[in-house]
């Protein structure tokens, strides 16, 4: 026994299958959005990699050159020495003759021809040197360095002091800001180091500064006296204050730190030195929660490294992987509500012309095409019928059996009516209660009236139980009106005799047909 539902699938307008397909849509939709925000994700962790290795290397190169400028100071300190060392350069001062002695050694005492600020210190151990000696001659090319000396102090603010020393126990260093002599035994380190290094340039181990300046690594260059290295100049550098070189380069958050090639530190942010590792190479590694990067300096033995906490990484990632995620999910969303929308304006579109009881067709739409449909029979020479049908007693089937089956008992009789109607031009409509139409074309009236008495013969092969009925089951009564081609009349004067017909149906003993031909007289 077919059923509401059965008819309303049939009628294409049945239970929606949108709900399942918008979460399945939505789903995708989020999907896609998830993971083209994950490969943006890495993506930017991957670019932010790349820029800080980017900045190692920028950052290295500018310290490179720093400390390539500071060796070639040191050059020219060196030639200079090594031109009055030879005899090139004239000796103008003799600071034998000032010499003063101290316990152990001696300190330069007031020059003639000097104000003693512009000086030096010079001092050293065991007994002074004669006027005449090789010492003096190399002490006097010491104090002719004074104006090189003075000029890279002043100019390079990490340079803390300047000194020439000797492998004949004194040294020479600018400026004298200290009050106490240099350090010989320092002075004696550095010379061991120029001995043990044997290269142009050499860098000492980094020691803390007397005056608590900071770290200080000394960088020299030997003086050669006749090709033998007699002693070395000498820069001590505040590497705290290198590293300030690199303070306007953009890091990204990143800490950066500058060590020895052993990973001994030098200077930087030291919060992270249990990191730093003792490959000087070029490297990127990570360690726990940071992203270290090392840089080795081509200038000096030491290696820049970058400290990157990933969780800041991580943080920026998102920040930019965040933007396109909202907007994928709003695009998507927006498409999801926008097929919402475009259904349910399909469905109210449906049910603006649709009966909600039997899925038939309704009065509006009836009264929307009915008479259009009729012009077009006319103009294409065909003949137009209009059938109305009532169900026989439905009052009395009401109050026997409760209006819930009544409302089956219509849904049967649509459905037996739509399954009849093949033609895409036939229409069925519940134009009231339990009244129903079909409009139709065909070639000729005796069709139309066939097609009227199928339709009753429809419902009543449908046997749906109706005791009380004098034929036992469901029936229907149907009134048929026919416009045959060149006849001119309207919906309404059709429509009126197909009721006409319709009544006279049922005063003949109803589920029967009735027919009203052209200029017949409506009743
Ligand atoms: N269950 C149900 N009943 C309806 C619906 N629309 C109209 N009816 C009922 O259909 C009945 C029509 O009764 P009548 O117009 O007196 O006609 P009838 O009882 O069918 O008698 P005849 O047409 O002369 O055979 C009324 O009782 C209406 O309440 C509906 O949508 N559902």
């Amino acid at each position: 026994m077919p059923t509401y539902a059965a008819t309303s699938a049939q009628l294409g307008i049945g239970p929606s299958r949108l709900v399942p397909s918008l979460c399945i849509l939505g789903m995708l939709a989020v999907i896609f959005a998830a993971m083209v925000t994950w490969l943006l994700y890495l993506g930017d962790l991957r670019r932010q990699e790349e820029e800080l290795a980017q900045a190692a290397i920028r950052a290295a190169t500018v310290l490179d050159h720093n400390l390539t400028l500071r060796a070639h100071s040191l050059s020219a300190m060196r030639l200079t020495a090594e031109q009055y060392l030879d005899g090139h350069a004239q000796l103008t001062v003799n600071p034998a003759t000032a010499l003063s002695s101290t316990s152990g050694g001696y300190l330069l005492a007031e020059l003639s021809g000097y104000r003693g600020e512009e000086l030096g210190h010079l001092a050293g151990r065991g007994a002074a040197p004669g006027a005449q000696s090789a010492a003096a001659r190399e002490m006097a090319m010491a104090l002719a360095l004074t104006p090189l000396f003075r000029t890279v102090i002043r100019r390079d603010s990490d340079t803390l002091r300047v000194s020439y020393i000797s492998e004949r126990n004194f040294s020479y260093v600018l400026p004298v800001y200290e009050a106490r002599p240099p350090d010989l035994e320092r002075t004696r380190r550095y010379y061991e180091t120029v001995e043990a290094s044997g290269q142009s340039v050499f860098w000492t181990v980094p020691h803390q500064d007397e005056d608590s300046r900071g770290l200080v690594v000394g960088v020299g260059m030997p003086v050669r006296d006749g090709g033998r290295v007699v002693g070395a100049v000498v820069a001590d550098l505040a590497i705290s204050r290198l590293i300030h070189l690199l303070d306007d380069h953009d890091l990204k958050g990143a800490k950066l730190l500058l060590t020895t090639e052993d990973g001994i530190y030098l200077a930087g942010d030291p919060s992270h030195l249990q990191l730093l590792g003792g490959n000087g190479a070029a490297s990127r590694q990570v360690e726990g929660e940071f992203l270290l990067l090392r840089q080795r300096l081509d200038a000096a033995p030491w290696t820049l490294q970058l400290v990157a906490p990933r969780p800041q990484l991580r943080r920026n990632a998102i920040r930019q992987a965040l933007p396109f995620a909202l907007v994928t999910v709003l695009l998507c969303g927006s498409v999801v509500l926008l097929v919402c929308l475009a259904h349910m304006l399909r469905k109210i579109a449906t049910l603006s012309i649709r009966d909600g009881l039997t899925g038939l067709h309704n009065r509006r739409f009836f009264d929307a095409v009915a008479a259009p449909a009729l012009r077009r029979a006319h103009r294409d020479a065909k003949h137009f019928g209009l059938i109305l049908f009532d169900v026989d007693h439905f009052k009395r089937f009401n109050d026997n059996h409760g209006h819930q089956a009544g409302d089956t008992a219509l849904s049967i009789v649509a459905t037996s009516v739509a399954r009849r109607l093949r033609r895409g031009a036939d229409l069925a409509y519940r134009v009231g209660g339990e009244e129903f139409a079909v409009t139709c074309e065909a070639t000729s009236g005796l069709a139309i009236e066939r097609l009227a008495q199928e339709l009753r013969e429809a419902v009543a092969a449908a046997a749906h139980v109706f005791p009380e009925s004098e034929f036992g089951h469901l029936t229907v009564s149907v009134g048929v009106a026919i416009a045959p081609p060149g006849e001119e009349t309207d919906i309404e004067a059709l429509y009126r005799r197909a009721d006409a017909a319709l009544y006279r149906a049922k005063a003949n003993g109803r589920n029967t047909i009735e027919c009203c031909r052209a200029g017949t007289a409506e009743a």
